[in-house]
């Protein structure tokens, strides 16, 4: 069966995100307040470098200034937790964001949760998590807020709806899993080690995958009419999602690229200025 299907122009909601961020941006100014970012990158993974020159140039373009913080590979957990606490306490740091994944040795757990609460725009901290779970304060993880961003942009309704998660991982499928459940969709989480999986993924009204592998939905996968969100982003620019194949069958899906990439750093860029705006003392 060929439907027609919606393709959900990530650039276009990053870009209504941004306008959006601007104003607020010139009003902090008149306070004397600009807008920072601390992004930490441990080691020299070409794939991170990209993410973070990106995140960069979008801090630079709308007026966020962007501080990075590069550390050797073999940093160790104790150096990186100093980096961090130092800029806890630094008033000019208002976003801290630690680039995922650290190398093996270090303790990413630690890490994260050694980031001020006022400061996680990215929800990678427990109590982050925990308070993205109970729908309450703080900044959701920055991936999972673009994707229901974007249905929102497109009114695409959560509520009753069964919504398939492919993936558990903290800052991406289980998060977006309990953002999911609180806009009372009703939700399966599915892993490495879930059985049927593409039977499961057939009974979905929405389909979020993040998996971490090219093109791994299948089009046969998707119920006619489901909207998919491909959160996956492989060497060479390559979705989780088999794209051609499950626009086929979806009524509405995200590219890659252009998809939820380009709104997840919209939402880094809002949750900065949110930290920027809260934490002005007027
Ligand atoms: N656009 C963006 O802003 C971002 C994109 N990404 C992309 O999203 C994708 C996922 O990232 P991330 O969550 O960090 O990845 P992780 O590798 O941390 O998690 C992958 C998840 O997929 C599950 N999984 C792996 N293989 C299978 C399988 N065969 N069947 C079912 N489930 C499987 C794993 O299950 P188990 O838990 O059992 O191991 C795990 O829960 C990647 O492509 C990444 O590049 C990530 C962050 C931001
Ligand atoms: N703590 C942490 N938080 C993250 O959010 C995080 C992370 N670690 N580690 C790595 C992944 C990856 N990630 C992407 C962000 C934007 C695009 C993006 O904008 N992609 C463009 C492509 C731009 C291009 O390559 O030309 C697009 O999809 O259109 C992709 C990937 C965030 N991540």
């Amino acid at each position: 069966m060929t439907t027609k299907s919606l393709i959900l122009d990530g650039a276009q909601v990053a870009d209504t995100i941004k306008a959006q961020l601007t104003k607020r941006i010139e009003q902090l100014a008149d306070k004397g307040v600009i807008p920072c970012l601390a992004t930490v990158i441990v080691g020299d993974d070409p794939a991170s470098e990209t993410y973070v020159r990106m995140k960069g140039n979008a801090c630079k373009r709308i007026g966020i200034v962007s501080r990075r913080i590069q550390l050797a590979k073999d940093t160790t957990t104790t150096q990186l937790l100093d980096v961090i606490q130092q800029l806890n306490n630094d008033p000019l740091v208002h976003g801290i964001l630690l680039q995922h994944p650290v190398p093996s040795h270090i303790d990413e757990r630690a890490a994260f949760d050694t980031i001020s609460i006022d400061k996680d725009v990215d929800g990678v901290t427990t109590l982050g998590f925990a308070q993205t779970a109970f729908g309450i304060g703080a900044f959701p993880s920055c991936t999972p807020a673009a994707i229901v961003a974007i249905l929102d942009a497109y009114n695409i309704s959560i509520e009753g709806k069964h919504a398939v998660v492919i993936g558990r991982s903290p800052i991406l499928g289980k998060p977006v899993s309990l953002m999911l459940l609180n806009r009372n969709a009703t939700v399966t989480i599915c892993h490495s080690k879930t059985q049927h999986l593409d039977q499961i993924v057939k009974s979905a009204d929405i389909v979020v995958a993040a998996v971490g592998r090219p093109k791994f939905v299948q089009g046969d996968w998707i119920k006619p009419g489901a909207v998919v969100m491909d959160a996956g982003y492989n060497k060479g620019n390559i979705g989780d999602v088999d794209y051609d194949a499950c626009l086929r069958h979806a009524s509405a899906i995200t590219p890659v690229p252009a998809g939820v990439g380009p709104v997840t750093i919209a939402m880094l860029l809002k949750h900065t200025v949110d930290a920027a705006e809260r934490t002005r003392i007027l």
